[in-house]
């Protein structure tokens, strides 16, 4: 299955705040969508399940238009909204009836949500006695249940600490697993990292960059190689670089050094002692969102004047591979 968003537009109050977004997404394979605050995520999650409508694009499952109604679709809203005085078990089963459950199924269903997240104490309480977290729980279970072929999750790991993070986690890896359609918010980049085959960066309304991460990741590290020095040995590696006539960079505790083979090989073995590891550099997740979205201004201002995408209709790869900013951690030392 796959969902092809396609040219959506959206604006408030004569502002345009999703510009022409184009991307794809594809069963068994989980897609991060990422992007700074007030960059246009739980929109665009609100045209795709309806809330309102885009001012024109579509979205299309398997080239037809997405039905809601048709499609069985699990959504956790931005804005979480449950029955504070109804019990765990009572208001899950009611959830997966309004999706199409018979009654019996339901409640096995809810059950078995309420199981997988270690709640069964919890089943027979109303929602409000819960802790944020455990609410949280819920709330991700009423998106799991009925069986539903996409799952679109707006910031699920918002409120959860790292055990219950895991075990979330491993719902998500489950549910790619049995071939669902997952797409999720987040501004948590090592568990994005973790989880995601595909991402997709929107910044201020715009994609900046979409596709497989590790590809993404590879044209990031720009051809780098990175010799990760034994500690306290990075000066010495990157002089030694600088004084064979190679650009070294001091990133961290990594030296970033253009790739040249013969070059490496030679000096890997010259220098192996202090030499903790070397490979092709990739950056992190996080490096990459910071040097993609991280310009000065506020994704949440009215007015931004930037060029409409110029791939309207195409998905963008465009990534860190072209681009220098201010922002990049990188800090040059020798050339
Ligand atoms: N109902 C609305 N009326 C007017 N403006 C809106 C409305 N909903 C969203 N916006 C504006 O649209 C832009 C995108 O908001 P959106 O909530 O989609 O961002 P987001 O990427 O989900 O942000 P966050 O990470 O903070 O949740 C923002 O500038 C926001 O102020």
């Amino acid at each position: 299955m796959q969902l092809d968003i396609r040219n959506i537009r959206k604006s408030f109050e004569g502002r345009e705040v999703l510009h022409s977004l184009s991307f794809s997404v594809s069963s068994g394979r989980a897609m991060g969508f990422l992007g700074r605050n007030g960059a246009g995520k739980s929109t665009t999650f609100r045209c795709l399940m309806q809330v309102f409508r885009q001012d024109s694009g579509e979205f299309l499952i398997d080239g037809a238009p997405l039905d809601p109604a048709r499609h069985r679709i699990g959504y956790l809203p931005e804005e979480r909204g449950m029955y504070g005085k109804t019990t765990l078990a009572d208001q899950l089963e009611y959830f997966a009836c309004l999706k199409g459950s018979r009654r019996k199924a339901a409640r096995r269903d809810a059950l078995d949500w309420i199981h997988y997240f270690g709640l069964d104490d919890y089943a027979s309480k109303r929602l409000e006695t819960l802790s944020k977290g455990n609410q949280q729980k819920i709330q991700i279970a009423q998106a799991f249940l009925a069986d539903p072929d996409i799952i679109v999750l707006d910031e699920p790991f918002s409120g959860l600490d790292p055990v219950n993070a895991q075990v979330f986690k491993e719902a998500i890896r489950h549910m790619v697993s049995l071939g669902k359609l997952v797409i999720f918010s987040s501004h948590q980049m090592a568990y994005v990292e973790e989880m995601c085959d595909d991402i997709t960066v929107i910044d201020r309304g715009h994609i900046v960059t979409s596709g497989p991460l590790e590809a993404i990741k590879a044209s990031a590290g720009r051809g780098l190689y990175a010799i990760e020095a034994t500690p306290g040995a990075e000066d010495a590696i990157a002089t030694a670089i600088a004084a064979a006539g190679r650009e070294a960079t001091r990133h961290g505790g990594l030296v970033l050094t253009p790739r040249d083979d013969a070059f490496l090989r030679s000096f890997v073995s010259e220098h192996f002692e202090r030499i903790a590891s070397a490979g092709d550099w990739r950056p992190s997740m996080q490096e990459i969102f910071i040097d993609l979205t991280g310009h000065d201004d506020a994704n949440d201002g009215a007015g931004h004047d930037l060029d409409e995408n110029p791939d309207d209709g195409a998905t963008s790869t465009r990534t860190t591979a072209t681009r220098t900013t201010t922002s990049s951690p990188t800090e040059r030392t020798a050339a």
